[in-house]
């Protein structure tokens, strides 16, 4: 089976400090992967390294085991069919809910394209709110609205930073089921979060990162068995 994302040998500096140290993993599709681990662990440099925010100083990060990311620009890996949510919404607060997930479509305004627009507000359950302007959205729609805008393009590679900070439990629990929705065959779905009941509820295995390497591979059951895991983090 082709590996989705397979990370190799991973280095990344800030100056002389080391964020992420010489890291290898790989990512199926068909699976949801959590990333975790205690703050400054890395998660969210290896999302920008895969994502073409940040630059590996070693190492390289192949997309379906033949495109190399490391080294491309940030709209060259996003239309490839890698694509990310940053934790922070940043919807366009002036355009409708439905306009601003044609926008994530890249605009093309067609009846194939309004089908799609229609059948991911569903998905994401947002129908219903479609012609509201995206600002009269609640902090949780906005989260789900960014979603559909990335999902609408229909990635191979679905990264997400922090999906549930701030959300409700109510509201943690639609996202999760939402997660679970997303998950095909031919897409590998990459979660950074710490909420660890959300990350057991979604993830097929979890990543704990820890000083940049990885300290864990696996389910999130035996991540919470693990001393050295409840050690560095999960006991904190
Ligand atoms: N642009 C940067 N310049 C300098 N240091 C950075 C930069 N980006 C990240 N770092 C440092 O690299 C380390 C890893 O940061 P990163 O954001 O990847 O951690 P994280 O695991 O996502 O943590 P958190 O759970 O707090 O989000 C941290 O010590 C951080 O301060």
């Amino acid at each position: 089976m082709t590996v989705a994302v397979l990370v190799e040998g991973l280095t990344v500096e800030f100056g002389r400090f080391r964020a992420i140290d010489d890291l290898s993993l790989a990512i199926d599709y068909g699976e949801v992967r959590a990333v975790i681990g205690p703050n400054g662990a890395g998660k969210t440099t290896l999302l920008d390294v895969i994502s073409g925010v940040s630059r590996a100083r070693a190492g390289r990060v192949l997309f379906d085991e033949r495109l190399e990311l490391t080294g491309r620009s940030e709209s060259a890996i996003a239309r490839s069919g890698v694509r990310r949510k940053f934790q922070k919404p940043s919807v366009f607060e002036a355009l409708s809910v439905r306009d601003n997930v044609e926008i994530g479509l890249g605009g093309a305004g067609d009846p194939a394209s309004h089908e799609k627009v229609a059948a991911i507000l569903e998905t994401v359950g947002l129908s219903e709110h479609a012609d509201r302007l995206a600002s009269e959205l609640a902090h949780g729609q906005k989260q789900w609205l960014e979603i559909a805008m990335v999902v609408v393009s229909e990635p191979r590679v679905l990264m997400l930073d922090e999906p549930v900070a701030g959300l409700t439990d109510e509201e943690t629990e639609r996202t999760a089921a939402l997660i679970r929705r997303l998950r095909t065959p031919d897409r590998a779905i990459v979660v950074v979060e710490h909420d660890m009941d959300f990350v057991e509820a979604i993830a097929d295995r979890v990543t704990v990162l820890h000083e940049g390497r990885t300290l864990f591979e696996g389910s999130m059951a035996r991540a919470r068995a693990d001393a050295r895991v409840v050690d560095v983090y999960l006991g904190r």
